[in-house]
């Protein structure tokens, strides 16, 4: 049962399509190929081959779990050589991803976000003053300091852990360290199959990314140890007080050391990158679109009116409707995670007619579906109302999967939504958001999407 799929011109023997990929930007190149490709297509590293799956009806099936599981290769393959069966990057299969699942779950839950609103609240302050500081002599580094408030705030809520992300205007050491590590993993695809050939030409980078590791590690450690010997006046709830003392409530084994490491470097990593890309991509999309950024403040000062300082509460958050549309609609047009890999758990047919074996590697490739004419005429135009209820449901099911699907879908996402929400509101709340005019938006692919180089104007209101 083989079908031969399309794939890149100028395929070449032994290299595949190594000399037409773009290893800088892999998936925003995959995307460009579809509309000559088509909705299925076949692309080849070196030996490796990767289905590449874009049409909106084979999309949706790809995500069918009782035939579907996500595929750990790639990417997600090379960063198991640094965090092992941590929750991303373990098998299904593998015990420890139950097992951390079952432990972690409740940090996740509606409460847990209760308990960490008012951190967030003080975190994104912090960001402010920072912000009231700098903007008043020229841009601000969005991206960069964007990254200070994700990271400052999984350190706190996660952790217990203060960065102090805000009393340098330097980027965060750990942040540009644990960026560095994953940045490598994303890449290492396309690294020289022959071992001392690829150390060699590539010594200066792996020799960083031992150093980034290091640090990365040696942080880790320090956070562990110190709630080890002082857990005194530390939550009992937090992801690391869940980690330490809490055993896996099917099966009762508690995670071991090494795998606690590895789970607090991913959920540093998967918890900060991810948050701080979706809110510079929103930041940029506001500036670019003023009359988006005024709907938005219209409802964010119908809650805290303009020239007062917001104390925002729980609820609030879920009031603030037209905002949260905006996240939406930027995760559409910017999915920060721009695909995920998936396997057939046995032979099948992929959108009724498509042969696909067991075990195949195949991306669901999120940025290409996310733009696709199904959205509506106009695709790339940023309109934050393609969320409203009414219009969402003209749109076919299983299109819109920024945070994933089934069962390894993102832990995360509550966390992330509230987060961004809150964010996005007390920033336009405080400030008009003035675009560079010469600024083209360019976008970096380091596991996750960024903006390169955005910088805004920030006036305060
Ligand atoms: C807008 C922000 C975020 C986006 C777009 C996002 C996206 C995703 C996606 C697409 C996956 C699935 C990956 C796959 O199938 O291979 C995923 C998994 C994951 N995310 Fe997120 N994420 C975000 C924020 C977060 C946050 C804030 C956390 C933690 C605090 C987090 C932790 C994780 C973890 C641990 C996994 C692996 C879950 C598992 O396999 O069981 N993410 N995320």
């Amino acid at each position: 049962m083989t079908t031969t799929l399309p794939h890149p011109p100028h395929r070449l023997p032994v290299l595949g399509d190594v000399l037409t990929a773009d290893p800088a930007r892999p998936t925003q190149h995959l995307a460009e190929q579809v509309p000559e490709l088509g909705p299925i297509f076949d692309t080849q590293i070196f030996r490796h081959h990767l289905t590449v799956v874009s049409g909106t009806d084979l999309y949706a099936d790809l995500c069918d779990e009782k035939r579907f599981g996500k595929h750990v290769g790639f990417s997600i393959g090379f960063a198991r050589e640094v965090v092992a069966d941590a929750l991303f990057s373990a098998y299904t299969t593998e015990p420890n991803w139950s097992r951390a699942h079952n432990i972690l779950q409740p940090a996740f839950s509606l409460s847990a976000m209760k308990n960490y609103h008012a951190t967030m609240v003080d975190t994104t302050r912090e960001l402010i003053a920072y912000w009231d500081e700098r903007a008043r002599s020229g841009p601000v580094d969005v991206h960069t300091d964007t990254s200070k408030l994700t990271l400052q705030t999984i350190g706190r809520i996660g952790f217990g852990h203060d960065f102090r992300s805000f009393e340098s205007s330097e980027p965060d050491p750990y942040a540009t360290a644990v960026t560095g590590v994953f940045a490598y993993m994303g890449r290492s695809g396309y690294r020289i199959p022959v071992h001392w050939l690829d150390h060699l030409v590539h010594r200066r980078t792996i020799a960083q990314v031992e150093a980034d590791l290091a640090y990365t590690r040696s942080v880790v450690d320090d956070v562990i140890r110190t709630r080890r010997t002082h857990p005194e006046g530390a939550p009992d709830d937090d992801l690391l007080a869940l980690m330490l003392t809490t055993a896996d409530p099917e099966g009762g084994r508690f995670l071991s050391d090494e795998n606690i490491r590895n789970q607090v470097i991913t959920f540093l990593n998967a918890g900060h990158e991810t948050t701080s890309g979706t809110l510079s991509f929103a930041l940029h999309l506001l500036a670019t679109h003023p009359d988006v950024a005024d709907l938005a403040r219209a409802e964010i000062e119908s809650l805290w009116p303009a020239g007062t300082d917001p104390d925002p509460v729980f609820a609030d958050i879920h009031k603030l409707k037209y905002v949260r549309r905006v996240v939406d609609e930027t995760l559409r047009l910017w999915p920060i995670a721009p695909g995920f890999l998936r396997e057939p758990l046995r032979d099948t047919l992929l959108g009724g007619r498509y042969p696909v074996r067991a075990g195949q590697p195949m991306v669901a490739l999120t940025l290409a579906v996310h733009r696709d004419p199904v959205w509506g005429p106009d695709p790339l135009a940023f309109d934050p109302d393609r969320f409203l209820p009414e219009r969402a449901r003209t749109r076919p099911p299983g299109i819109y999967k920024p945070f994933g699907t089934g069962l390894r879908q993102c832990i995360g996402r509550q966390l992330a939504l509230h987060e961004s929400v809150l964010a996005l509101a007390l920033i336009l709340h405080r400030y008009d958001l003035e675009p560079d005019p010469g600024y083209e938006l360019e976008v970096a692919e380091e596991f996750t999407l960024k903006p390169v180089n955005l910088r805004l104007g920030l006036r305060r209101r």
